[in-house]
């Protein structure tokens, strides 16, 4: 296991980072990796994202000395959301068959995650979301049958796209986090657009679906105050409470969005008029 710390950044400071430092801060170029378990510890509200890349033996969670715990989910709890091919999670001696596009919440207390592929030659790629958790909730597999859907946007303004919600009040109870993906069509390439902040949650997105040799400008920032990274496929960044978080492609792409903080509201949004983005 490999874990990177990233510290918060005042959005005075970040008005004055170039690519590079921006990049540092609030892009994860690394999720997966084969045969290795890669997170980043980001002090926003404390969400750990990362990957699991399981290769033949396996991959066991286990305890960085970042979360000061005897086990990684003794105070936190778990979204595991899969990008790859077939695979298995064995949540404390109980086994489940996580498809592509499947979703686990574990709750707090487990001891034992292991992540396996069901195909050596199609690996699975777990993203993993973690907040810190007070509250023992039930471990839940969800497929996409049981997600929440909406379709917003529209072809004309190229923002035409499905969101599926997993871990949500609706569907699946969790402390503080929530966790879906969203999906554009064919000829939409903008997410979240028009673009909003929520002071009191932070999020993050993981990039895929993307074509290797297809970007995303991924904008950031106060909205008056915008920046912009070129994020690649299977690629995350970091969204301070304070930002923006929307993307336009140079194709379309999906994304998977998780949140942390004071609530669960995925509507409670302060939404941002086009024409008064700077
Ligand atoms: O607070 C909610 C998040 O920014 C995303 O879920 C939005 C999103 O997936 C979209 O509009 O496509
Ligand atoms: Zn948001």
């Amino acid at each position: 296991m490999q874990v990177e710390v990233r510290h918060a950044a005042h959005p005075d400071a970040v008005r004055e980072f170039d690519t590079e430092t921006l990049r540092m801060h609030f892009l994860v170029e690394r999720i997966f990796q084969s045969g290795e378990i890669l997170l980043t510890y980001s002090h926003y509200d404390r969400m750990i994202v990362g990957g699991a890349m399981p290769d033949e033996g396996g991959l066991t969670l286990s305890t960085p000395k970042e979360v000061g715990q005897s086990s990684f989910l003794a105070e936190r709890e778990l979204g595991v959301l899969n990008v790859g091919g077939a695979g298995r999670v064995t949540v404390d001696g109980i086994t489940y068959d996580v498809a592509h596009l499947d979703c686990l919440y574990v709750g707090k207390g487990t001891l034992n995650v292991r992540f396996e592929n069901r195909d050596q030659k199609n690996p699975a790629r777990f993203y993993l979301v973690s907040a810190p958790a007070h509250a023992k909730h039930p471990t839940v597999h969800l497929t996409r049958t049981d997600a929440r859907h909406l379709t917003p946007g529209e072809p004309e303004t190229a923002n035409k796209r499905s969101i599926y919600q997993y871990i949500h009040p609706e569907v699946c109870q969790s402390c503080q986090l929530t966790m879906g993906f969203t999906m554009l069509e064919t000829g939409s390439v903008w997410n979240t657009m028009p673009s909003h902040t929520h002071d009191r949650r932070m999020e993050a997105y993981l990039y895929f679906d993307l074509d290797p040799d297809q970007r995303i400008f991924h904008f950031m920032g106060e909205p008056q105050q915008t920046r912009h990274i070129v994020v690649a496929n299977h690629q995350a960044v970091i969204s301070p409470p304070w930002s923006i978080h929307s993307g336009a492609g140079t194709k379309n792409y999906s994304f998977i969005w998780a949140m942390a903080g004071d609530n669960k509201s995925f509507t409670d949004m302060d939404h941002i008029a086009v024409g008064d983005l700077r």
